[in-house]
This record gives C-alpha cells, structure tokens and sequence, in this order.
C-alpha cells in the first residue's frame, strides 16, 4: 500500500481534543497527518476536510490567501459538531512544494494570477493527486462524507475513488483585501464555488 499509518496519540487544541493519525507515503516520504474526533466508523456520513498544506497561510498567517481561515473554520465546525475529520494533506503550492510557491508568488507580485504563475515555471495550474486520501479514509473506516469545500475536484475525485460525498458543505471564510484577486482566480480559472450556494455550518464559523 503506496500511505500507510504510522502511529496516532491525542492533539489537544483550542476547538477540541483531536485524535491525530500520522501516515507516511512511502513513494514520496511526505508525511500526512489526519485530524479524527468522535465516532467516524459508524457508517453516517462524516463530516470532513481534505486541508492541503500551506505552510504561509496555515502556519504564518499569511493573508494572500484563505487557508489559514478555512483550516480554523473546518476543525471548529466538527468540534461544535463533536465528530468529524480532517485530511491535513502535505499538497504544499497545490503540489509545487513551498520554495516553487514562493517562485510563484514572485510572478504573482509581477501582476501574474496564481495559474498564469504556475505556467509560466512549468507547472499545471493544480497539480495535486487525491488518491493518497483513500487509504486514510479506509484505516479510520469512512465510507461517506460532508465534505467541506467550495472546491468541484475534490468532490469529483472522492466519487471516483468510491467515496460518497453525501453533501458538499461551503467553506467560505477569510477573504481580505490582499487575496481578492486570488479567490476571483480560483472561481474563474479552478472552478471553484465562491457564491452564497446555501450557508453551510462551517461559513458561520
Ligand atoms: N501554486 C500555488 N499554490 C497556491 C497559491 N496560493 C495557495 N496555494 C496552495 O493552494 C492550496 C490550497 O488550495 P486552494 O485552491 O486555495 O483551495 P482548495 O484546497 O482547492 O479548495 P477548498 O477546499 O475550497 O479550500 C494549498 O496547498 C496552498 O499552498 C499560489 O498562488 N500558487
Ligand atoms: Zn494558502
């Protein structure tokens, strides 16, 4: 199996006490972390995250984009909700890595937008592969999630790898004025869902 797991202990935090599990993918040797609370193995759709990693916006409050806000909004929602899980996914630059990040973001104060950045060093504008979720999902017995996101590839890639995603919940937090251009890029070149679908629980975070 290309993810095994590795060992799980306690992590409290702020919203709650999480379980957290830690997998190792042997091919690449990136470490992935899964954030559990509650009973996810009873079979009910559980409510969940695929968080990828961003050192600048999860770790130093960067504000040129929402991750930061959106990792905070989804572990208080499953902590008001008791049950829930969280994929920390070490996907860093949607899979460039932080320094080829950090490249793009050199573009991106040139005037280039995030996708146009990631061409122009190389890349596809979105480069990550969600199949490293499905042995997670299995070791920790989730057939069927919630899944907070306003992102469509990440419901379509869990479909495919037969997990149902019984609803998509929005995420939609963190907006400021630095990232404008960066959330207008992501509805319009990433076909992400950036409008008031319905209000789901993680937005009233
Ligand atoms: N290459 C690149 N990656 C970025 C940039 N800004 C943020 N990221 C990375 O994008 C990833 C987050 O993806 P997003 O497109 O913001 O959101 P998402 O995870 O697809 O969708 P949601 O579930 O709705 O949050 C993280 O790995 C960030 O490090 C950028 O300008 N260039
Ligand atoms: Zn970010």
């Amino acid at each position: 199996m290309p993810v095994v797991f590795v060992a799980a202990s306690k992590l409290p935090t702020p919203f709650a006490t999480f379980t957290m599990h830690g997998f190792l993918e042997k091919a690449s040797g990136r470490e992935h972390v899964v954030l559990s609370l509650g009973d996810v193995a009873d079979g009910a759709p559980v409510l969940g995250r695929l968080h990828s990693e961003c050192l600048t916006g999860d770790a130093l409050f960067s504000q040129r984009c929402d991750c930061g806000s959106q990792l905070e909004a989804a572990m208080q929602a499953i902590a008001r909700e008791g049950r829930g899980v969280l994929l920390y996914l070490r996907q860093e630059g949607r899979g460039i890595g932080l320094l080829n990040k950090i490249r793009a973001y050199e573009l991106q104060d040139g005037g280039a937008d995030t996708v146009e950045a990631n061409e122009r060093l190389g890349f596809a504008a979105d480069q990550r592969d969600y199949a490293i979720c499905l042995p997670m999902l299995e070791h920790l017995g989730i057939q069927s999630l919630r899944l907070m996101t306003n992102n469509p590839r990440k419901v379509k890639a869990l479909t495919e790898m037969g997990i149902t995603v019984a609803e998509r919940v929005p995420l939609h937090t963190g907006h400021n004025p630095h990232n404008k251009l960066y959330l207008a890029t992501k509805a319009s070149k990433l076909d992400h869902m950036m409008g008031n679908e319905h209000q789901g629980e993680a937005d009233r975070a």
